[in-house]
């Protein structure tokens, strides 16, 4: 298949259980080394087996509020007592090796991206049915109850913003092969926007 012709990175974003990281899971096995996953900064420990670098870049407070106030991040944003974002080093790096970065991030991330115009494509992944997505998020195994529900009601809300029109491709993630083909055409196959003069 022909190289990505665009090399804005390409945000996805979906609701928790839809299939984001099955579907570019797919992208990055059937097309080696074209695609990265963006690593993000974070202020909390590494877990056992995390690596810096690769899971994460490891920073103090200090540190990653110093980038911050640089504006060196595309998103950012706090969770308990720690904070993540994405450095817009991270981008170009992997850009300069040739990589087509995927973002996979939430709303409130999606919407600072699209706040400062940083150049990206956007890609919304739908459950065919809340009940659907339900069932996923269930069979997945991963979450507590608790948890479940949290994702559900957030669900509502990524839903919600989809609906504003602010994605470039919405893709339905019913049958998988589907959804997956849509989502590597829109990646290979949609015309590079035209960079201004
Ligand atoms: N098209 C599909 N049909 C049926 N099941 C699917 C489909 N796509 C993904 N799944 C299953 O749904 C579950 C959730 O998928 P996945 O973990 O990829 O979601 P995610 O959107 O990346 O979630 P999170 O945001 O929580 O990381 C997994 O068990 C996966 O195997």
């Amino acid at each position: 298949m022909a190289p990505v012709r665009d090399p804005r990175p390409i945000v996805i974003s979906g609701p928790s259980g839809v299939g984001k990281g099955t579907l570019y899971g797919l992208l990055f096995q059937r097309h080696p080394d074209t695609f990265t996953l963006s690593v993000s900064h974070t202020t909390r420990g590494p877990r056992p087996g995390e690596q810096d670098g690769v899971h994460y870049h490891f920073v103090t407070k200090d540190e990653f509020l110093a980038l911050k106030e640089k504006n060196g991040f595309v998103e950012n944003a706090q969770f308990g007592d720690n904070f993540y974002g994405t450095s817009k080093q991270t981008i170009e790096e992997q850009n300069k090796k040739g990589k087509t970065v995927v973002l996979d991030i939430e709303v409130e991330g999606v919407k600072q991206i699209q706040a400062q115009k940083y150049p990206a494509r956007y890609v919304f992944i739908a459950p065919p049915s809340e009940e659907e997505l339900e069932k996923r998020l269930r069979g997945r195994g991963t979450e507590k109850e608790e948890s479940i529900q949290k994702r559900l009601k957030q669900a509502k809300v990524e839903l919600d913003y989809a609906k504003t029109g602010v994605h470039d491709i919405t893709i339905v993630n019913d049958d998988l092969e589907t959804a997956y083909k849509k989502l590597e055409d829109f990646i290979f196959n949609s015309p590079a926007q035209e960079t201004p003069n």
